[in-house]
């Protein structure tokens, strides 16, 4: 038997807040970690605030947002930082996806200016990716940080209404549908969330 590379508290805890407050998130979140026998909770549920996202990498968010739910409901919590990275864009709108939504978010306007920034630029290169950083920490100060990609290119007009935020514009690579039009279980299994996943339950499961 392998040891698993993190403290088996993560593991041995039965509840996990799901530090977001994105329904679209929690809902891929939950169907990931309910096989393995926990409870999930999302940040609402649990009366948590949410955090200003302060830090400058996908890493450090996702690790504020965990830290303080960890520290407000005193059980495990695990935070989703993520979004989408355009090559030509030099990266963007990357850790400013949400925002790049405005308030209240409308990610109709947000894909339209990720469109709007290439015909700019005018290049032909849509390459893009989307990122996730999965930040789990424990109340007593243990913590873990895996981060997951995937490739793809960018469509438009948008097509498909499942998923949530940018999937109607993305077509990962090797596919011709965007995430918004897959079942939720293909996407599942090839997105950069599951990639994070799969790097922590590699950790924290091990056996
Ligand atoms: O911070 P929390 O409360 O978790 O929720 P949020 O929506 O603000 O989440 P982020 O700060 O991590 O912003 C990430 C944005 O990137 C986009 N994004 C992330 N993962 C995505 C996915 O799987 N499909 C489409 N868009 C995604 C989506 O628009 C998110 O709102
Ligand atoms: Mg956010």
């Amino acid at each position: 038997m392998t040891r698993p590379s993190v403290s088996p508290c993560f593991a041995t805890a039965h509840t996990w807040v799901i530090a977001s407050h994105n329904a679209g998130k929690i809902k891929e979140i939950s169907a990931l970690i309910e096989p393995f026998g926990l409870t999930a909770i999302g940040a609402d549920e649990a009366g948590l605030p949410e955090p200003e996202e302060t830090e400058d990498s996908f890493e450090g968010n996702a690790l504020l947002k965990a830290r303080a739910a960890a520290r407000v409901s005193g059980k495990v919590a695990l935070a989703d930082d993520s979004g989408l990275a355009v090559e030509a864009l030099d990266g963007a709108p990357g850790i400013y996806s949400a925002r790049w939504a405005g308030e209240p978010r409308d990610f109709y306007r947000a894909m339209e200016k990720v469109e709007a920034e290439l015909e700019k630029r005018g290049t032909t290169n849509r390459n893009a990716r989307f990122v996730c950083a999965l930040a789990l920490v424990h109340p007593d100060g243990e913590e873990a940080v895996f981060v997951g990609t995937v490739d793809g290119a960018l469509v438009w007009p948008p097509r498909g209404d499942r998923g949530f935020g940018y999937d109607p514009v993305f077509v990962p690579e090797g596919h011709t549908a965007t995430f918004a039009e897959m079942e939720p279980a293909a996407k599942h299994a090839m997105s950069h969330r599951a990639d994070a996943f799969s790097q922590l339950v590699s950790a924290v499961f091990a056996e």
